[in-house]
């Protein structure tokens, strides 16, 4: 098994992504934003949390239009699975590979703390969970605020698109979103840090579980 994980500058989750993957058994290859294609034979692809481009424009906004995203893109087109963390969720989103938008926290401060999360919708990434179990991941962010009209959330929660949901909203998102898959189930977006919560080291490895099924349930996918 096999993951890319992009490296736009100012991503600062980049090594930290590479690690969870490589624990969870992925051969691990860093594609710089410039280059225009990705590896060839790769199974995943990672976009990794931090402040791309300095979070200019508006976070991800830019990183979305790098060189290499179009080839991300076509790979998720392709149906290839695309795990977005934090700075990864916004790139998604403004790629337009998931819906919404990732807005300003509520109380427009920067949050940085260990968060709660229910597990819900059925996924590569959330199946090592059960349904409704509730679990512990870190977040950092300043616009974690996930934002869609209500047709796009009747939608996603209709379609079971749902994969975390915050148990106490830290960040004013619509109906406690903390992260969502696209329509195939195979592109992942969530602002909170499982790779920061994968070792004992970290206190929690409540974000190793995420990946640690990854390897086996892509063989079988
Ligand atoms: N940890 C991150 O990826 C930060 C995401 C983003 N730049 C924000 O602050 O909202």
């Amino acid at each position: 098994m096999k993951a890319a994980v992009i490296v736009f500058p100012g991503s600062n989750c980049d090594r930290d992504m590479a690690v969870a993957f490589e624990q969870a058994g992925f051969d691990v290859e860093m594609v710089w934003h410039k280059d225009t294609s990705l590896p060839t034979g790769i199974d995943m692809v990672g976009v990794p949390g931090g402040f791309s481009f300095g979070d200019y424009l508006r976070c991800g906004a830019i990183a979305a239009n790098a060189p290499i995203v179009k080839d991300v893109k076509a790979f998720a087109d392709m149906g290839g699975y695309v795990l977005g963390v934090c700075n990864g969720f916004q790139v998604l989103t403004e790629t337009g590979l998931l819906p919404g938008a990732l807005l300003r926290n509520a109380e427009l401060k920067y949050i940085c703390r260990t968060i709660g999360l229910k597990v819900e919708g059925e996924s590569v990434f959330t199946d090592s969970y059960s349904k409704g179990e509730e679990i512990a991941l870190p977040i950092a962010h300043h616009d974690g605020n996930y934002h869609a009209d209500d047709t796009t959330l009747d939608m996603l929660e209709a379609e079971g698109r749902v994969a975390f949901r915050y148990t106490n909203n830290p960040n004013g998102s619509a109906r406690d979103i903390a992260g969502i898959l696209s329509g195939n189930r195979r592109v992942l977006g969530m602002m909170p840090h499982p790779e920061r919560a994968s070792e004992a080291a970290h206190g929690n490895e409540d974000g190793a579980r995420l990946f640690a099924n990854l390897t086996s349930q892509l063989v079988n996918a």
